[in-house]
């Protein structure tokens, strides 16, 4: 994907921006890299997001200046997805330190309240936490100084971002090899449905489930991805067909009702759909998974058309410390996202709304979990707990 969905704006370019406002993010290829050393006698140095709301029709980014701000752009969708919202998160902390650099205080109470303001950005993505629990540690390192750790909290912020990118390659790597292995004999290749977006705009690049289906589909084992539009908050057509359109990768979209349909007479086909490839927000220790409302009922169409169901997810996004799915809270968003679409009305506004933008899919319709440290296959308690052990013993 050609655009930066996160991207540090350091001083000089702050200081040599004719506009001070959004304005069209740069291409991929420019160097994000941020310079660490600060400067209080140049401009502020900024978050640029590129504006999710707005695509595929625009792309245009937001510019924040404070953890607040980019609290805001998280509960307001700027930016979103599970390993986006704690790479932003990290670079908000890092952004108030030179808030404070400049202005003086005490500067530990401030950095506390300003994680504490991202923690309540969004309830469900636990990477939203583990990013902030990176930066707590850094910042407790430096508790002695006179000062913010600005720079420190500003490489942490860079790993936390460089480090999802490497992971997404490692667990496209490993669901590519998952995909090959389920191939029936006579196939070279098959289809997959997708949902919501878990590509690049999700994540550090790549992508989580999207990263293994572009790494399937350049390997060659993946034909067509089916596209869920996934209402309410429509990623799957506007973000995951965007980033897959501007591939040349074969996607059809198509709405959430007709998921069964194409189940059943993929599985009728020929290298037709063999996998429904999902991301995660959350997965408790027994493999149940949180993620975008609908998951689990696709799951469960999948497990009836006999197609595979697989999870894709860094490390970042489990949490041991719920041994089931039952206890992750799960996001619900105003009513308006239902009553009105693309700035029209679409439904009365006396009807009452339930909006959760999360459901829980039990382990038991979980085929695979792809993380970045190998594959659980039929994950249950025994089996999710032997792959976190793997991962912290390296
Ligand atoms: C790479 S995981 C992305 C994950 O986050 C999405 O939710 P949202 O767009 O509301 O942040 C969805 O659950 C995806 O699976």
């Amino acid at each position: 994907m050609s655009l930066v969905p996160i991207r540090w704006v350091s001083q000089q370019e702050c200081a040599s921006r004719e506009e001070d406002t959004a304005g069209t993010p740069p291409d991929a290829s420019t160097d994000v890299t941020p310079d660490v050393t600060s400067d209080v006698t140049q401009p502020a140095v900024k978050l640029a997001l590129l504006d999710q709301r707005l695509l595929p029709g625009e792309t245009r980014e937001v510019l924040l200046e404070d953890a607040r701000g980019v609290a805001t752009a998280i509960t307001d969708m700027v930016v979103r997805g599970a390993p986006a919202i704690g790479i932003a998160a990290a670079y908000g902390v890092a952004l108030e330190a030179f808030v404070i650099n400049r202005e003086g205080g005490d500067w530990q109470s401030r950095l506390a309240s300003a994680c504490d303001v991202l923690a309540a950005s969004r309830p469900t993505a636990v990477n939203l936490f583990w990013a902030l629990d990176r930066m707590r540690k850094v910042i407790a390192a430096h508790a002695t100084r006179s000062q913010p750790p600005y720079e420190a909290l500003l490489k942490e912020a860079v790993r936390i971002h460089e480090q999802d990118l490497d992971d997404n390659l490692r667990m496209a790597e490993f669901g590519a090899q998952v995909i090959a292995a389920s191939l029936a004999q006579g196939e070279t290749r098959c289809e997959a449905m997708t949902h919501c977006n878990t590509g690049a705009l999700a994540t550090g690049g790549h992508g989580t489930a999207l990263g293994v289906i572009r790494t399937a589909y350049a390997q060659g084992i993946l034909g067509r991805v089916h596209v869920n539009e996934t209402r309410p908050w429509w990623q799957g057509s506007r973000l995951t067909a965007w980033e897959l359109v501007q591939e040349k990768i074969p996607a059809r979209l198509a709405v959430e009702g007709a998921a069964s349909l194409i189940m059943q007479q993929g599985a009728r086909t020929p290298e037709g759909v063999r996998w429904l490839i999902v991301g995660a927000d959350r997965i408790a220790a027994n493999g149940d998974t949180a993620n975008k409302i609908g998951t689990f009922s696709l799951a469960v169409q999948a497990r009836a058309h006999g197609i595979k169901v697989m999870v894709v997810a860094p490390l970042a996004t489990f949490d041991g410390t719920l041994a089931s799915g039952a206890d992750i809270p799960i996001e619900t968003r105003d009513a308006a996202e239902l009553r009105e679409a693309g700035g029209r009305q679409i439904a009365p506004q006396d009807i009452d709304v339930f909006n959760p933008v999360f459901d829980v899919t039990p382990h038991e319709y979980i085929d695979a979990i792809v993380t970045e440290h190998g594959v659980v296959e039929s994950p249950d308690s025994d089996s999710v707990g032997a792959l976190l052990g793997r991962a912290m013993r390296r």
